[in-house]
């Protein structure tokens, strides 16, 4: 689909709310502002660069060295737009399963789910009052209530029947008063006076869709409103795509499960970052290992073939203990993704292993881990789980999402799409090299943390989203985002 051919879904409203939301819970989690946290300090800094205050010169010559540290590091890999789209590309979804609709929230369905029955399912009281035939005054026959014994017999003119609502409205009438717009003569035996209006408050059978009618495509989200609908419609059940497994290989000598790391020890943070990414992508980390830096256990555990997915962090890079290339063109794995093109991050891979399954390899430092992730594994698992989302296409309008298309609401779109707005910040950049950095959310534009660094997740941790910036970026102007909040 064509950026000119997506249309704006006011998404300028549905993107700040959000973002306040996602930032209110923040504080609430995290304490008052400026309350000495990791988070609160980056996102205060955040807040100082809006009134105009000066960035301290420690920060600003940081960020100098990081930008010398990328112009130093050669320009090379997959750009990263195109990395995304390969990983999208790689897979095809899993096949299809039964879950019922209580657990569906999150699942992406497999085949058109189409309505059991006709919605309403039959005319329907809309309001509690008085089913009259014909004009008034009406003699009042009896009372319906929602769930109780129909009326069977045909009303007749200038009778009425006193009904809740949704309750089976008697063939014969013609619309339901209101109690508030009618009065009753009880003297005159029950007589029922007031004006029909314009509205009938009758919900006619089959008005919203018929029996066979589809409710939702394939590859729709289920989210809980369409989980709602599929109800109404008369579904138990919901055919979905399965769950990708992900085992979560963790390499490093240095890396502990648990506590507080000694010298030359640091604690891993993918297990819990990844599972929950993961999750959030509609798969499930079922295995999650930390193996020491050992070529023949690397090629071992990434033979083992019990999910489709095998995540490695770490080993990425040039060191003596880095063993994940060697090792996959030794097992005659397939390289579609040999780094990318972006900063942090570069030292990502996709592969194919032999038996079908995909390999994404994570840079092990902390924050780059994540932009790997959200690069390569995002993509791979919507493919997977049949999510019809272009995770990176071209760039749009700002203010709309992305890759929704508002004249077909009946599209199946996954929570993760991108948006995009202006951003503002001092971010440096250099020609081929996408940078993502943290951004937090500041009504209709988002403002970059200040200082984020690839072995640090204060940035990440203290954001609202990322924002992908490409070379020829300026303060102030639109970058796509993708969140990282309220993913789940
Ligand atoms: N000569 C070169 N050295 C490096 C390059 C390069 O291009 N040439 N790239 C640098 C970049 S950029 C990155 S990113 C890292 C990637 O390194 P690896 O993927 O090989 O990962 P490690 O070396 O094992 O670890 C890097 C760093 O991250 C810490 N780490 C590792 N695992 C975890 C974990 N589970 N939880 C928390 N922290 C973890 C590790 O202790 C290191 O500090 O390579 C650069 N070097
Ligand atoms: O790009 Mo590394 O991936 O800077 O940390």
């Amino acid at each position: 689909m064509g950026a000119e051919t997506r249309s704006s879904v006011g998404a300028e409203t549905g993107l700040s709310v959000g973002f306040e939301r996602s930032t209110r819970v923040l504080s609430h989690v995290v304490g008052p502002p400026c309350a000495g946290t990791l988070v609160e300090s980056a996102r205060h800094s955040v807040a100082r660069g809006r009134l105009g205050r000066s960035r301290p010169a420690r920060r600003q010559r940081r960020m100098d060295v990081t930008l010398a540290e990328m112009s130093a590091n050669h320009v090379s890999g997959t750009p990263w737009r195109e990395a995304v789209a390969i990983a999208h590309a790689a897979a095809a979804p899993l096949p299809a399963e039964i879950v019922a609709l209580r657990d569906a929230t999150g699942r992406v369905t497999a085949v058109p789910v189409t309505a059991r029955m006709d919605l309403p399912g039959f005319d329907t009281a809309a309001m509690d009052g008085y089913a009259v035939a014909g004009p008034g005054p009406w003699n009042i026959d009896g009372r319906v209530m929602a769930g109780g014994e129909a009326w069977t017999t045909h009303l007749v003119r200038g009778h009425c029947v006193e009904i809740m609502t949704g309750a089976a409205v008697p063939a014969g009438a013609d619309a339901v008063i209101p109690y508030e717009q009618s009065t009753v003569d009880e003297a005159a035996h029950l007589t029922v006076s007031g004006q029909v209006s314009t509205r009938t408050h009758i919900r006619r059978a089959g008005e919203d869709s018929r029996l066979g009618d589809p409710l939702v495509p394939a590859g729709r989200l289920l989210t809980p409103a369409v989980c709602g609908l599929l109800a109404q419609g008369g579904a138990d059940t919901v055919p979905v795509h399965r769950r990708p497994r992900v085992r979560l290989l963790v390499t490093g000598d240095e890396v502990i499960a648990a506590g507080v790391p000694g010298t030359g020890e640091v604690r891993d943070v993918f297990g819990p970052m990844i599972t929950a990414l993961v999750a959030a992508w509609g798969g499930s980390v079922t295995d999650h290992r930390i193996l020491r830096d050992d070529p023949a256990l690397l090629a071992e555990s990434l033979l083992a073939a019990d999910a489709e997915v095998i995540a490695v962090s770490g080993s990425s890079s040039a060191g003596r203990a880095d063993h994940l290339r060697p090792v996959l063109d030794k097992i005659g794995a397939r390289l579609l993704v040999d780094q990318v093109a972006c900063r942090p991050g570069h030292p990502q891979v996709l592969a194919s292993l032999p038996g079908g399954r995909w390999l994404v390899g994570l840079p092990g430092n902390p924050f780059a881990g994540l932009v790997a992730a959200m690069t390569l594994l995002r993509p791979l698992l919507g493919a997977m789980t049949g999510s019809p989302i272009e995770p990176a296409g071209p760039p749009t309008r700002p203010g709309t999402i992305s890759q929704a298309d508002a004249s077909d609401p009946a599209e199946g779109r996954r929570g993760s799409t991108l948006l995009r707005l202006p951003v503002i910040g001092d971010v440096p950049l250099i020609p081929g090299v996408t940078r993502l950095v943290p951004v937090v959310a500041d009504g209709d534009r988002v403002i970059v943390v200040p200082g984020a660094r690839p072995a640090s997740l204060a940035g990440a941790a203290a954001a609202d989203a990322l924002a992908i910036l490409e070379y020829g970026w300026t303060t102030g102007t639109p970058a796509d985002l993708l969140p990282l909040t309220g993913l789940l």
